[in-house]
């Protein structure tokens, strides 16, 4: 079975496709959005608003989606199946026009365009905002604590419940308007299939608002949100449901075949858990895209996460946990801009000055959420910093961090899956090997959020189970085993990192 697995992150679109009969991925491509498309003079794919504020465009994300449609024409009648992943929590707002003009759109006019009267918030918030506070703290007071027994999650500034209780309460004529609300995730695949599509409930937990015990939206935390909610919420679904066929747009416009599934969508970290074959307990995965996060399957046991972390649901079943760094890649990135180096330069620092050999500092240019606090490092610092300090320092911190966190979630970590854009820097992966003394795997390719979603559009096509697909697609490329002359030193180091922590 050819299968199609489309990644819509914070900056980028990218598609894996795999043949899930021979084993094979056929086809990767990566369209990145500020490149691309500088129209909407985004900075790395999003806006940075007032007080804390960050988001994306519903047209941009539809621009991408044709690019890329285009790009892979060649493929595209061979194709059986297809899911989407999207980033976590962002949220579009769409009114009464949205299906009609979905199901009359012709094949000749850009859905960018067409879409344009259908969105009755012309922004998408995303997972970056930080500016719901009060938001937290008011719904926090109506449940009187109990979210994270309910939810999976306490009550965050991303998730999607506190950023729809802000629209509400800033724009209650626009909320009224609102016919419905779907995930980044299910907004796409309802694009595919030309009418609106269920959210998965592994998706649904990063939304405050699902009962996690029962995957249902929960009454409760609906109505601590915003009026009316249930009905301008799409229900939630399994995440291995292949819900509908690719609409006639799709097949005419990019020459998709009529049969083509479209299987519920997923968000980036529950498809990154599928991709990097960690869908059973054991094995944890740090990924290290535009945020870093630290996750792994915990069974189908609920545990408390009040004040840790968060629970998700698995697509293969069972549930996950997760945190999240606000502070990765771009935080890196600057750390990289300050010695003027590029990332084949920069990866030789590292490799030369592991374990770094001075003190470390807190590695926060941007608020950070573990620890929570408000940023504390300016770029105009990094800049007086020596280029081992910026960029080795800078790395190491962001690393000890890691394992500072990591430690509370998981007892014992011996096997670490890497993902995402900087896991293509074997320094780095080192280094995480030596943090931690742990070994450090890595799969054929770093996009597994893209790779998890062509699995499960396999899985829910064809019913291909999660084992063979495991093992034709996820085993290690390679393996980086801790240089454990470094163990002490990076326990002495921990001790130290966690000095600051401590002193904030
Ligand atoms: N060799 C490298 N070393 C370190 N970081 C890298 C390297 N190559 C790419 N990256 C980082 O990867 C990031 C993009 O990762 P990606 O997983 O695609 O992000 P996202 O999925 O959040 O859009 C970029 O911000 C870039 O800094
Ligand atoms: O908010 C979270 C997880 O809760 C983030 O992990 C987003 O899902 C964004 O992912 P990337 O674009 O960094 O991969």
């Amino acid at each position: 079975m050819i299968s199609l697995g489309l990644d819509l992150s914070t900056q980028s679109l990218s598609a894996v496709l795999i043949d899930s009969t021979a084993g094979k991925i056929i086809k990767e491509h990566t369209i990145n959005f500020a490149e691309n498309f500088p129209e909407f003079e985004t900075e790395n794919g999003f806006i940075r608003g007032n007080n804390q504020e960050f988001y994306s465009y519903p047209q941009l994300y539809l621009k991408a989606i044709d690019k890329m449609m285009f790009a892979l024409k060649d493929y595209t009648p061979q194709i059986e199946s297809i899911s989407i992943s999207g980033h976590q929590h962002a949220s579009v707002y769409l009114n009464d026009k949205f299906t009609q003009i979905l199901a009359e759109i012709k094949s000749t006019e850009p859905l960018s365009e067409v879409l344009i009267p259908c969105f009755s918030r012309p922004i998408v918030p995303i997972w970056m905002d930080n500016s719901t506070s009060e938001e937290c703290k008011e719904m926090d007071r109506i449940l009187k604590g109990s979210v994270s027994e309910l939810s999976g999650s306490l009550y965050c500034e991303r998730f999607t419940a506190a950023q729809i209780r802000k629209f509400y309460k800033k724009s209650p004529e626009a909320y009224q308007e609102t016919q419905t609300i779907h995930l980044i995730s299910s907004f796409c695949a309802s694009i595919f299939a030309g009418k609106n599509l269920s959210i998965d409930s592994s998706d649904a937990a990063g939304m405050n608002l699902m009962n996690l015990a029962n995957s249902q939206w929960d009454q409760n935390l609906l109505d601590a949100c915003a009026p009316n909610l249930i009905n301008k919420l799409p229900s939630i679904e399994p995440a291995s449901t292949a819900a509908a066929k690719v609409s006639k747009y799709f097949v005419e416009r990019y020459a998709l075949s009529a049969d083509c599934d479209i299987c519920l969508s997923s968000g980036d970290n529950p498809n990154s858990l599928i991709g990097c074959g960690a869908a059973e307990p054991g094995t944890v995965v740090i990924s290290m895209g535009t945020s870093d996060t630290f996750f792994g399957a915990i069974g189908y046991e609920m545990i408390d996460t009040k004040g840790v972390g968060h629970i998700f649901g698995n697509p293969a079943g069972g549930y996950m946990s997760l945190i999240c760094f606000r502070n990765g890649s771009l935080s890196r990135e600057a750390a990289l801009l300050s010695t003027g180096l590029n990332w084949q330069e920069g990866e030789e620092l590292i490799a030369n000055n592991t374990p770094y050999p001075d003190s470390n500092y807190l590695p926060f240019i941007v608020d950070e959420m573990y620890p929570h606090c408000s940023a504390q490092l300016s770029k105009e610092q990094l800049s007086s910093f020596s280029p081992t300090k910026a960029l080795v320092g800078l790395i190491e911190s962001q690393i000890l961090n890691l394992r500072l966190y990591a430690e509370k979630h998981a007892k014992s970590i011996s096997t670490i899956r890497l993902t995402g854009g900087a896991s293509n820097n074997t320094a780095i992966t080192q280094m995480i090997a030596d943090v931690f003394q742990a070994k450090v795997e890595r799969i054929e390719i770093s996009n597994s959020a893209a790779l998890g979603a062509a699995m499960r559009a396999a899985n829910a096509s064809s019913k291909q189970d999660w084992k063979e697909l495991n093992e034709l697609f996820t085993g290690a490329e390679s393996q980086l085993l801790p240089n454990t002359q470094n163990a002490t030193i990076y326990d002495d180091k921990l001790i130290q990192y966690r000095e600051l922590i401590n002193q904030l």
